[in-house]
């Protein structure tokens, strides 16, 4: 099958969060499956670009209403993803620094679903199946079933990914024309509580929908941001398939980002190797057990709780753990994260920006990664934090209660069932514990290294969803 993934992520292009990570490996591991599958993304002005070599193989004009914006499609010449990837460049809009966060991001990602269409509607062939991720790609599913101009792309099914159902991208009717014409009585396959929502229209138009865990898809019925009953009604063509993890890229036994390189033989010499390395740069105790946060810092992940977490721990753990924060996000949060410095220097740290390096060597050298999210569609740093031996605490919640099994229950992580303070407490006081007992901590963290999260399994499951 020849399959098109749009998305506004690709790792390792340029890569925000989960979506990239995603986004960067079930196309190769597709194609292992002998499909021909490829990404279709915005350029945007970050070193991947300046680092890569392309060939144009579109170059035309894109029209929001009446504005017209020059664009280019650059494929990149070697194939060193593991799939065909192609960027769309238009000039005054994609190419900025950020992925996300300006104020024109509607019009951005909007103008790059156009031009992907269009540049599509001009192949002389047909690719079987449009996948589409989150709501940067979320008009697709309608222009190709609705816009006069796309007529010829209407039986190509059209497949969205949920990866997170809180954004929705939401814009106002007064930029409806912005879209390829089309008749305006099927105006209401665009709307969600009186906007165009490109997440809404997604679920609305696509063939099929998933969500990157199955508990997800169950959670989204409750609670979905505002489209619980759109969700509902269109159960019958979603599914939940559980994300896998790329085990070439996040592999400790070839990982060049650590310190130290190990297996489920050399995990002992291992980890302390690489823990030695990273309490020696943050200033902190090799000899206690490491607890460590990473991602971004917003509501969804319990960011905001983390303050009161760790300044609890570490007051009444007297000194006897080490906590290293890794992310960025709400600035009152990171503040009060980077405050805790100062009174528990020598047992805590915090790095707030994103480092992609330094998060393969926290997830080396912790003991504990904590997620205790309110909302987590799957979670992928507990799959890693599994490969490299570091034992996730984690809220029951989304992917999280489909990949993490309690110690009490025979398995191999910690659970708790709230996102509060007092429960994220109890899960550290029941690592500590854990910790202290090296035979257990031993057992576990050789039997989570060998655990199978690749995406051997999700990428045939997705073939099959395509073919259903
Ligand atoms: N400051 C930082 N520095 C370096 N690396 C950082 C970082 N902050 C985050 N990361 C990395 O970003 C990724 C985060 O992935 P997650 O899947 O946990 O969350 P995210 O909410 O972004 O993704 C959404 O999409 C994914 C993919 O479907 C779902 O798994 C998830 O539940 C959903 O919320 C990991 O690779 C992590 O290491």
């Amino acid at each position: 099958m020849e399959i098109i993934h749009l998305s506004a992520e690709c790792y390792p292009v340029a890569k925000v969060g989960g979506l990239g990570d995603v986004v960067g490996a079930l196309p190769k591991y597709q194609n292992k499956l002998g499909h021909f599958s490829k990404v279709v993304m915005p350029a945007y002005n970050n070193p991947f670009m300046w680092e890569s070599e392309f060939e144009v193989v579109y170059d035309a004009w894109v029209n929001l209403g009446r504005q017209g914006f020059p664009v280019r499609i650059l494929r990149e010449k070697t194939n060193k993803l593991g799939f065909d990837l192609y960027l769309v460049h238009i000039a005054g809009l994609t190419d900025r620094d950020k992925v996300y966060g300006y104020a024109d991001d509607t019009e951005r990602f909007l103008a790059y679903q156009i031009a992907a269409l269009d540049w599509i509607n001009q192949w002389e062939h047909r690719p079987d199946v449009i996948h589409c991720h989150d709501h940067h790609t979320g008009l697709v599913p309608f222009m190709t079933a609705n816009c006069e101009r796309y007529k010829s792309l209407n039986h190509i099914p059209t497949v969205l990914t949920i990866h997170n159902a809180q954004y929705q991208g939401q814009f106002g009717w007064d930029k409806l024309h912005y879209l390829p014409a089309f008749d305006l009585w099927k105006s209401g396959l665009l709307e969600w509580r009186n906007a165009i929502n490109p997440l809404a229209s997604a679920i609305k138009n696509a063939w099929r929908v998933t969500t990157v865990s199955p508990s997800y898809l169950n959670e989204l019925s409750h609670r979905a941001n505002g489209l619980e009953s759109l969700l509902a009604s269109e159960r019958g063509k979603s599914s939940g398939i559980l994300n896998g993890i790329d085990n070439e890229v996040w592999d400790p036994k070839t990982d060049v980002m650590l310190e130290k390189c190990y297996n489920t033989r050399t995990v002992d010499s291992g980890k302390k190797a690489n823990k030695a390395a990273l309490c020696a740069v943050f200033n902190l105790d090799p000899t206690k057990p490491l607890f460590t946060f990473i991602g971004r810092l917003v509501g969804e992940k319990g960011a905001d709780l983390l303050p009161d977490i760790f300044h609890n721990a570490l007051a009444h753990s007297r000194g006897n753990i080490n906590i290293l924060v890794l992310g960025s996000g709400d600035p009152v949060v990171e503040g009060k994260l980077s405050e805790l410095n100062t009174w528990f220097a020598g047992n805590y740290n915090a790095y707030i920006g994103y480092n992609e390096k330094l998060s393969h060597q926290i997830y080396a050298g912790a003991d504990f990664l904590l997620m205790p999210s309110r909302v987590e569609p799957c979670g992928l740093n507990q799959m890693y934090a599994l490969r490299y031996g570091t034992i996730p605490i984690v809220r029951r919640v989304g992917g999280l209660r489909d990949t993490v099994v309690d110690i009490g229950d025979g398995g191999f992580g910690i659970c708790h069932d709230q996102t509060s303070v007092w429960d994220v407490g109890q899960a550290m006081g029941r690592a500590y514990e854990l910790y202290k007992d090296k035979k257990r901590m031993k057992e576990i963290l050789r039997y989570t290294m060998q655990l199978d999260h690749s995406w051997d399994r999700a990428a045939q499951q997705y073939i099959d969803t395509y073919q259903m």
